[in-house]
């Protein structure tokens, strides 16, 4: 075994070991002491912790601000001060992919960064407000469970971050693409369909659920094909209750929130649509929601 894979390395273009188990032996020293971040070059691989590490406090900020790549231990930090480092000196727009299996730690990677830039551009405030506001609305309609993470955003994300030229944060927005539409009609087992829907059955009230025709989630296919209908930690009421503030506070008007309730409402229905195949030319499907569909206020079917 080469030497450098004894007290492991932390880029690993050092290791004299260069193959899979040698890199896996190197990451697995580092993380038993609790270091999670190793370079290969300019690429920062990241060991998800599932524990808060004091590494990401206001002093860690301070330390990998304005400096150098591979001056400081690995760290997210130093990758989103390269960033801005190049932003500022090249005049020209920065790219950070992140990416990782299911759990891997993306969406936290990505607030890391976020809370980084904010703080080095003065703007910690500001960005933490526009988290926290549509937070709530994103996760229900976007995150799910999987097996791997009980609240999984099944989108790409892209957040476009503006500066001034002064280096302070102007403005930023987060585009979600590819949404995973097949989670909708499937799950797979022990897997669940995006929040919002279960949220909305544990949070509305008995006459909104009666005026949309709603009852429980174990009374729709389409939030039960994975057999799970709760997450363990997660209160689906008190989510609805911080989605319906959210919408609030982004000024949804009540005649918006109840056209996206009328239309969650129609794919659960329409998950329980059965077909019946007759020869004859008179006959009709038959479901308990095709009736019900058709008791519902203005919808067309
Ligand atoms: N750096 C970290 N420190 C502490 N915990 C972390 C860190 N990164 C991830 N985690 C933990 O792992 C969980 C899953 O991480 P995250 O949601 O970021 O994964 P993801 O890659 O975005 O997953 P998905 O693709 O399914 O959305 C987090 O809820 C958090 O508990």
């Amino acid at each position: 075994m080469h030497p450098t894979s004894i007290h492991g390395v932390e880029d690993m273009i050092r290791l004299g070991d260069l193959n899979e188990a040698g890199i896996l032996r190197n990451l697995l020293i580092r993380y038993r002491e609790k270091r999670i971040y190793t370079y290969t070059g300019s690429i920062l691989v990241a060991i998800n912790p599932y524990q808060l590490l004091p590494i990401y406090t206001a002093d860690q900020i301070r330390l990998y601000t304005n400096k150098k790549i591979g001056e400081m231990p690995p760290h997210i930090f130093a990758i989103a001060d390269n960033c801005y480092f190049n932003m500022q000196r090249n005049n020209r727009d920065q790219c950070c992919i992140i990416s990782g299996e299911s759990g891997a730690g993306k969406t936290e990677s990505t607030k890391l960064i976020l809370q980084f830039l904010a703080a080095i551009s003065g703007q910690h405030s500001w960005i933490e407000q526009q988290v926290l506001e549509a937070n709530p609305i994103l996760e229900a309609f976007g995150n799910a469970k999987t097996i791997r993470n009980d609240n999984s955003s099944r989108f790409g994300k892209y957040i476009d971050i503006h500066f001034n030229k002064r280096g302070a944060i102007e403005g930023a927005k987060i585009e979600q693409y590819l949404l995973e539409k097949s989670r909708v009609c499937r799950q797979a087992h022990d897997e669940r369909n995006y929040h919002i829907f279960y949220c909305m059955l544990k949070g509305m009230t008995a006459d909104e659920k009666k005026k949309l025709g709603l009852s429980k989630a174990t009374d729709f296919t389409y939030l039960t094909i994975g057999n799970c209908t709760v997450c363990d930690g997660r209160d689906d009421m008190k989510e609805y209750s911080n989605i319906r503030s959210a919408m609030k506070v982004l000024m949804f008007t009540d005649k918006e929130n109840g056209e996206i309730s009328k239309l969650l409402a129609a794919i659960l229905h329409m998950g329980n649509l059965r077909y019946e195949g007759s020869s004859s030319s008179s006959s009709s499907s038959s479901s308990s929601s095709s009736l019900c569909f058709r008791q519902l206020p203005s919808f067309t079917v």
